[in-house]
């Protein structure tokens, strides 16, 4: 049997809602097996984020090495880089050994408002992320740093995909989380066509992690040999049934169901 295998590099949240935590879990459910590369520590919790750590560069660069000369990846994943040092070595190393299947999930603002991405940081994420990335999967506001346009409707998100593609990404995912719509349409541009992935908003305060999540699911498909839109197709269908089957934890934005997707029903309400 061959075993499919996936990394993240992402930053650690102690409530296991978001980064590297939801990023593994995600992968177990989907039959790949895990692996870390941890970029920064965070405190947090579902009230927000008590504090951030980031590891040296060092430690990083190390941590991947461990994997690079041992562990191949058959698909990659970066969350939270923190600063452009990070943003750098991480880049450098995933050069140095060749992976492919690079999913970039440009995280820069925790759900609370706390920012996990120094604003000096943005241009090294153009500069060195980009060029290498099979998809980048931005959301609404994300997509506004990035493409530095305003996006407050379907025309304007496909103008800012492109603009996004133009800086090298091979495919640009520009996610609806943030739309205010009954209809949740996540957006991808493979630099020919546009392509819409659709589902019903489910009205919950419990979305802490839905991009770390999405982002993983979308890995670890990539990971099993499947192509970009098969990949966001499965990986939709795990954040909805995520969201919907939400574990009601915590006092504030509870982390979404990570085991929903393979046992649907079964530890719900
Ligand atoms: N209320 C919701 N109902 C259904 N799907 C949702 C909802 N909120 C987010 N999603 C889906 O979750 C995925 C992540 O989208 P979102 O825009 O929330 O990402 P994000 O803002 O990067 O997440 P995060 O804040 O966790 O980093 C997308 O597929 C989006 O359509
Ligand atoms: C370590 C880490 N990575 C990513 C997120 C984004 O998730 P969210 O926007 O849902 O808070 C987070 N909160 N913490």
């Amino acid at each position: 049997m061959k075993v499919f295998k996936a990394l993240t590099i992402a930053g650690s949240d102690s409530g296991g809602g978001a980064g590297i935590q939801a990023d593994v879990k995600t992968f177990q459910e989907l039959g790949v097996y895990g692996m870390t590369a941890i970029t920064a520590i965070t405190a947090q919790n579902t009230t927000g984020v008590q504090g951030v750590y980031p590891l040296s560069v060092e430690g990083i660069a190390k941590q991947i090495d461990s994997i690079g000369t041992d562990l191949t990846p058959d698909a990659v994943k970066t969350g939270m880089l923190f600063n452009s040092e990070i943003i750098k070595v991480v880049a450098e190393k995933i050069t140095q050994y060749q992976w492919s299947n690079l999913v970039i999930d440009p995280v820069m603002i925790a759900k609370g408002g706390s920012p996990l991405l120094q604003a000096e940081a943005i241009e090294a994420l153009k500069d060195y992320l980009l060029p290498i990335a099979t998809v980048i999967t931005p959301n609404i506001p994300e997509a506004e740093v990035i493409s530095g346009i305003k996006i407050t409707n379907l025309s304007e998100r496909k103008e800012a995909a492109k603009l996004i593609y133009n800086l090298g990404a091979k495919n640009v995912m520009i996610k609806g989380g943030h739309e205010e719509t009954d209809q949740m349409i996540d957006l991808l541009y493979d630099g020919n066509r546009f392509f819409q992935f659709e589902s019903k908003r489910i009205a919950t305060k419990n979305t802490h992690g839905t991009g770390c999540t999405f982002s993983a699911a979308i890995t670890a498909e990539l990971a099993k040999g499947k192509n970009i839109v098969d990949s966001i197709s499965v990986a939709k269908h795990f954040i909805q049934a995520a969201i919907e089957d939400d574990l009601r934890i915590g006092t504030g934005h509870g982390p979404t169901n990570h085991w929903a997707y393979n046992k649907r029903g079964a530890l719900c309400k």
